[in-house]
């Protein structure tokens, strides 16, 4: 039997060429529009899913569908609960990109102490004395706030305590006190936890409890220069109350690779906002995360498509 295997959005050939050797067939469908994944999802065995809404309307018709497999670590794109009803197993990728998105939050921990992009923009436009402005700070020595201490969290704690010299504090209520690198201090209050951070890196999933946890009150806890950095969810921030605490100088900076709405519309105020660097959800895309992720979500749908049990199921 040839299994159809749904793979709405660009992924690594490395994974294609796996199922491909498995004798799958690989079917792409010309858009994400959920009406088009459902027509696509009807006679396919395994989706491999990106950030793309796998939601109720798009499986609730798939026969045959027996696996989603998340091409990366969050899975709040998908509906678990339909997926478990229907008894298709979801499972993601939980380390694949965990050093990619690491590295990314280093980058953008180290642009927004120089207003890099800012400043970049001004000097494009021949303003030279620009520097003069340019006065920025030393990241050694002060302390990053990490919401979520898991998988991302934990290593943007290692760089950013062993490479740049921070102070690392940890908010995090489910955190297993074993993997409290040395050094590193949990904080069990978040508002305790944000008064205190000049740098605060979000790094939860996003689910009810997490969702806009960022708002009016947290950005009024925070230090007026505090720089929030999001690669986790744009939801766990909300964001009229970002740009307000933006514009009312309740905080320095914000780098966001992630929005609410994605992709974003093309005049969202927090994208050209000068003290706000943004990426388009950049945290993934590096040569060897695309690699590992989308090897391991292939794996993950051979293993279930041929009765095994899957590494990382997530329902
Ligand atoms: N920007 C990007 O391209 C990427 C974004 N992500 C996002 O990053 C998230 C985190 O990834 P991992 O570290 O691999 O996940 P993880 O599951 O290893 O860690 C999540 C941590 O958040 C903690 N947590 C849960 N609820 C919390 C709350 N209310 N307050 C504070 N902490 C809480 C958990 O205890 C856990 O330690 C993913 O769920 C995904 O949404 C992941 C990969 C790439
Ligand atoms: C890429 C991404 O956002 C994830 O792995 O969750």
């Amino acid at each position: 039997m040839t299994y159809r295997i749904l793979i709405p959005k660009k992924v690594h050939e490395s994974g294609i060429q796996l199922l491909e050797a498995a004798g799958c067939e690989i079917v792409r469908p010309p858009d994400t529009r959920a009406s088009t994944l459902r027509e696509y999802a009807a006679d396919a065995d395994a989706i491999l899913a990106r950030t793309e809404p796998i939601t109720d309307e798009v499986i609730e018709q798939a026969a045959r569908l027996k696996v989603i497999a998340r091409h990366g670590a969050g899975y709040d794109n998908i509906s678990l609960e339909k997926a478990s009803e229907m008894g298709i197993t979801v499972t993601n990728v939980p380390l694949g990109n965990t050093n990619a998105v690491a590295e990314l939050v280093v980058t953008l921990i180290m642009a927004a102490s120089r207003n890099l992009v800012g400043v970049n923009r001004e000097f494009a436009k021949g303003n030279y004395e620009i520097r003069d402005a340019a006065i920025g700070s030393e990241v050694e020595g002060k302390t990053l706030g990490i919401v979520g201490y898991g998988h991302i969290g934990r290593l943007v704690s290692k760089k950013c305590r062993k490479g740049l010299c921070m102070k690392i504090r940890v908010y995090d209520p489910f955190l297993d006190e074993a993997t409290l690198e040395n050094g590193v201090e949990a904080v069990e209050n978040l508002e305790a936890f944000l008064a205190e951070c000049d740098y605060v890196s979000l790094h939860v999933p996003l689910m009810e409890a997490t969702r806009n946890m960022i708002g009016t009150d947290q950005f009024r806890q925070m230090k007026e220069n505090c720089v929030l950095i999001n690669a986790s969810r744009g939801g766990v921030v909300d964001e009229k109350a970002l740009l307000e605490a933006l514009d009312d100088g309740e905080i320095g900076m914000a780098a966001l690779d992630v929005f609410e709405e994605e992709p974003p519309s093309s005049d969202h105020p927090l994208i050209a906002h000068d003290r706000v660097i943004a990426t388009p959800h950049l945290g993934a895309q590096t040569t060897e995360a695309m690699e590992n992720l989308s090897v391991a979500a292939a794996e993950e749908i051979l293993r279930v498509l041929s009765g095994e049990a899957p590494l990382n199921r997530v329902n």
